[in-house]
């Protein structure tokens, strides 16, 4: 199995990361601010993703990375490819965006003389916390939300990309840096525009069983959430979600496409 997929994944996701991490604190005002965190689990989720996604496409296609600028896939395949890379990252990244979403969400401020502390005090005791007080099912909360919004998305996501770089690109060429820079940055926009509905109720998900569980399921949060505050309900953060999208992606494109053209 080429391994080098995986490599670049985690390297360009990390990347795309430390590019994006001022867009994703500010989404929900949180204080989550250390980066190591978030490196470590960004190396895990984009190898699955990119590894999974050029794994799949060499079962189909039976062609390598390499070859497939000579011999473009079909869309059916790129789609069906990055639909499996989402879902089998959706469930690596479950845990990891749990406890990025339940320390985001902690407004107590951080340690202050004589307050409450947090509830959490890092991304380590935040899982130990979840694990005792939730058990092993509770750091998968929400990771049906998460699939169902990933596996489709993802799908999407290397859709757009291939496709804007075969069309801005000639015939068995590699497409130029600028190309690949804008054909990842609206890959990231259109899948983070189609991904946004779900993204809202798998946080609120992730949120739930804190206290009190409110809701039964994915679909009991869905109907509650837009009969009480409407259909705009699923379009909160969609600004945000675009414009942390582009620069994200683009830079994750980028670096992937030249790591493996490096080694390949
Ligand atoms: C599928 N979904 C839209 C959720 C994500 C697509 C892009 C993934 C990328 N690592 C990022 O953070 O933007």
């Amino acid at each position: 199995m080429p391994v080098e997929e995986f490599v670049a994944g985690w390297i360009s996701g990390a990347l795309g990361l430390v590019l994006g991490h001022p867009f994703d604190t500010v989404k929900l005002l949180g204080f989550f601010k250390g980066m190591s965190f978030p490196i470590a689990s960004i190396a895990v989720v984009n190898s699955v993703l990119f590894g999974v996604y050029s794994n799949t496409l060499l079962l189909l296609t039976a062609t390598s990375h390499q070859e497939r600028r000579a011999q473009p896939p079909s869309y059916m395949h790129i789609f069906l490819a990055g639909c499996t890379g989402g879902f089998l990252q959706a469930y690596c990244l479950a845990p990891f965006d749990l406890i990025k979403v339940r320390l985001q969400n902690q407004t107590e401020p951080v340690a202050q003389p004589g307050s409450t502390p947090p509830q959490y005090q890092g991304p380590v005791h935040c899982a130990a916390s979840i694990f005792r007080e939730e058990g092993y099912r509770g750091l998968f909360r929400g990771a049906w939300a998460l699939m169902l919004r990933d596996t489709p998305t993802m799908g999407i996501y290397f859709i757009t990309y291939e496709g804007l770089c075969h069309q801005y690109t000639p015939e068995g060429q590699n497409p130029s840096s600028a190309t690949v820079l804008v054909a990842g940055g609206f890959a990231g926009i259109a899948s983070w525009v189609a991904a946004t509905p779900l993204d809202v109720i798998k946080s609120r998900m992730q949120m739930d069983g804190l206290r009190r569980r409110v809701y039964q399921g994915v679909l009991d949060c869905m109907v509650s959430s837009v009969r009480q505050e409407g259909l705009g309900v699923f379009f909160r953060g969609v600004t945000i979600n675009s414009a942390r999208a582009f620069p994200v992606n683009a830079v994750t494109f980028l670096s992937y496409e030249y790591l493996l053209r490096w080694w390949g």
